[in-house]
């Protein structure tokens, strides 16, 4: 059995050149097969030890039925086991998401984690790069924990030393396919902890209905569609400017109009304002009675409505300096959201260099200086170049659908989102599938969130206005 050990194989070599007078004959040491076998003994030991360490109530789950069935017969092992399976049966069947809560996310974790994670954990580190082969030994990062929501699976790992979060954004493709997903996306945990987030599904695949209005006045973050994880993404648009970019037919349309809707309480009760520039005369001119007289269409106008946030937003600092410092929407001094629609028409494309300049110098004031005192900016794009836009770095939160080219999604969301899993230039051209759907960077976290905003048809906007105008006449 154990005739052939490891070393007899060098022991017949007795020389790596033939016809020479040198003779190589490398020393052996023969271990002795008691050696071999308390080694494997102790790896067995300490595979069962950690192996009850990591998994005790799945352990517990399989060895019970099976130690009561060795003490006490079949038929106490199959009553152990149907007791508990008459109550998870029914309480899967009538209550899943407090079932999925306390058990089905658990043991779909264990399962992930040992038939996919686990199993194909070596050979994807050593073959994308992030486990090393040291001294005869792999060096592997270490698989801590799996998760499971409904709708991807975390994966807890500790990094080698020594390694950067940019080795593991760079690898995410490998990551992904290597596990069978769609995508991997890359969030720091801790120092050396990382967490991978591998979607099982899409739960953003389907156009969202437009949120209805609230019943309550607020200058928000208001609702304007769904995140990833499945909660409502709210779009802070007080105290802040907010960046809308993304190709033709993305869906930045159904951005601007879910804000409007969620803001319309806060209009109607006089402390929001809505200011709209709409040089392509498409996207706001169909609720334009939500606007009143603050809408703009004609690029001189455009500049004009600009000047004149800019003085309303002067005045208000005139008066706030030495008394507040950040502002409180009143009747007063109501929040107002400048809302432009294709900014680069006003800025790039304008063929008036005054107005050109006059506007541009606008933005820039309105974006740099207006969020304290109650002044903000919500602008769409679709060109994102800085040859195109070279203000964009001065809004705070910004939203990247649908894009054309990969680069424009760093220039969007600023350096490394790409590779920490903002894919906008995947997303799909068909808009059923793919309006709306984008990646939100916040001032406050690097790391990108893939939402989809709600469709406000037009039928919506329509009865919006309707609703409205009914509204303000009573
Ligand atoms: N959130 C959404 N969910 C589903 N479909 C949407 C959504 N938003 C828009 N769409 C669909 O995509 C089409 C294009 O949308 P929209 O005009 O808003 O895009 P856009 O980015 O404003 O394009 P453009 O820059 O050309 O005006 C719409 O006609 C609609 O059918």
């Amino acid at each position: 059995m154990f005739k052939k050990l490891p070393g007899d194989e060098a022991r017949t070599l007795v020389s790596t050149t033939p016809d020479t007078a040198v003779v190589f004959r490398p020393a052996v040491v023969q271990t002795p097969a008691i050696i071999t076998i308390v080694i494997f003994a102790w790896r067995l030991l300490a595979g069962l030890v950690r192996l009850t360490w990591r998994h005790p109530i799945a352990l517990a789950v399989l060895t019970a039925p099976a130690v009561l069935g060795w003490l006490y017969g079949w038929r106490v092992a199959l009553v152990a086991v149907t007791i508990p399976l008459s109550v998870l049966g029914p309480w899967a069947l009538f209550d899943r998401p407090t079932f999925n809560a306390w058990i089905g996310w658990r043991l779909l974790a264990w399962w992930r984690l040992v038939w996919v994670y686990r199993r194909h954990w070596q050979p994807v580190m050593m073959i994308s790069g992030l486990g090393r082969h040291l001294r005869g030994r792999d060096c592997l990062p270490r698989l801590l924990k799996v998760t499971c929501t409904s709708w991807a699976d975390v994966v807890t790992v500790k990094m080698l030393s020594g390694q950067a979060v940019t080795d593991w954004a760079d690898r995410t493709e490998h990551l992904a396919h290597g596990f069978g997903a769609a995508s991997c996306r890359v969030t720091v945990a801790r120092a050396g902890r990382l967490l991978l987030t591998f979607p099982r599904c899409d739960p953003l695949a389907v156009p969202l209905p437009a949120v209805s209005v609230p019943e309550t006045p607020s200058v928000g973050p208001v609702e304007v569609g769904r995140q990833e994880n499945v909660q409502p993404w709210r779009l802070k648009v007080h105290g802040t400017h907010v960046l809308v970019a993304g190709a033709t037919g993305a869906g930045k349309g159904s951005v601007i109009w879910s804000a409007v809707r969620g803001l319309l309480p806060a209009v109607r009760a006089g402390l929001v304002e809505l200011w709209a520039l709409d040089p392509k005369l498409m996207e706001l001119s169909y609720g334009r009675a939500v606007f009143g007289d603050r809408y703009a269409a004609d690029p001189k106008e455009c500049a004009d409505l600009l000047d004149e946030a800019v003085s309303v937003m002067r005045e208000r600092a005139g008066r706030f300096a030495g008394a507040q410092r950040s502002h409180v929407p009143t009747v007063d001094d109501p929040f107002i959201l400048v809302i432009v629609d294709e900014v680069a028409f006003l800025t790039a494309y304008q063929s008036d260099k005054g107005l050109r300049q006059r506007i541009t110098a606008a933005l820039a004031t309105l974006t740099t200086q207006g969020r304290a005192v109650g002044v903000g900016v919500l602008a769409a794009l679709q060109d994102p170049r800085k040859e195109v836009m070279n203000i964009r770095n001065l809004f705070p939160d910004k939203i990247a659908l649908r894009l054309d080219e990969s680069e424009q999604v760093d220039m969007v969301l600023g350096d490394g989102a790409r590779d920490r899993g903002a894919l906008a230039d995947h997303i799909s051209p068909i808009p059923e599938q793919g309006a709306g759907v984008g990646f939100v960077r916040l001032e406050t976290s690097p790391d990108p969130i893939r939402v989809r905003a709600a469709y406000v048809s037009d039928a919506d906007i329509r009865h919006m206005v309707r609703e409205h105008l009914a509204g303000e006449a009573a």
